[in-house]
């Protein structure tokens, strides 16, 4: 493998044993962009599905974000979260509070920025565990999904407590949403236990 989108592939993925890169650069780079692509619709539309709420809003993006980081992997994971990012910072309304509020990079200083930078860190994690088959048994991905989640908190919420009282960051930033994080991770492990049954039944029929 010689080019970035070729390094980008990580056949011990999930996404990777599902639809396998090949030895080819241009065949390489398009399933990666096509991924990518893919991943960050999902990501904005998962921003949509929403509860508004008063400073951060309930919605499904921490399910998404963590699923994208467990069945790419560490570099294609990332780099599809990043293009997410990147959409945003270049005006397109792709983020939960887009509208009413105008995208850009002025939005990374609103209170749910430090949400943003979490859901990078965290698919991040996700794609380092996966790769290490962590993503594979009930109890491993519960836990796996659990970090996640812990990251996205704890990047989250060190931005709100810079921007107002800890106190007041906790009640908007994190007691709202500890219950349907609890269901967002049961829902990404049983997802993620379906989708490795999936394959396995699919690879040992061949
Ligand atoms: O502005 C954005 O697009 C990011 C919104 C972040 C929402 C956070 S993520 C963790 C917590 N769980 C939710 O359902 N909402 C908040």
């Amino acid at each position: 493998m010689s080019t970035g989108a070729m390094s980008l592939a990580t056949p011990s993925t999930l996404v990777g044993l599902l639809w396998p890169s090949r030895d080819d650069a241009r065949f390489a780079a398009l399933r990666a962009i096509v991924l990518m692509v893919a991943g960050s619709a999902l990501l904005t539309i998962s921003a949509k599905v929403q509860v508004p709420l008063p400073y951060v809003p309930m919605t499904m993006q921490t399910m998404v974000v963590l699923l994208i980081g467990a069945s790419y992997g560490l570099r294609l994971g990332g780099a599809t979260v990043a293009l997410y990012l990147a959409e945003g910072a270049m005006g397109m309304p792709v983020f939960a509070n887009t509208p009413p509020m105008a995208a850009g990079i002025s939005y990374f200083f609103s209170p749910t920025g430090g949400f943003l930078f979490g859901f990078l860190a965290a698919a991040l994690v996700m794609g380092f565990m996966a790769e290490r088959g962590w993503d594979r048994s009930l109890g491993r991905v519960i836990v796996m999904m659990t970090i996640g989640h812990a990251v996205i908190f704890a990047v989250g919420l060190s931005w709100l407590s810079a921007i107002m009282p800890f106190a007041k960051a906790w009640t908007v930033g994190a007691a709202p949403f500890i219950a349907a994080t609890l269901v967002k991770t049961a829902l990404a492990a049983a997802l993620m236990q379906a989708a490795w049954t999936v394959t396995r039944r699919k690879n040992a029929s061949r």
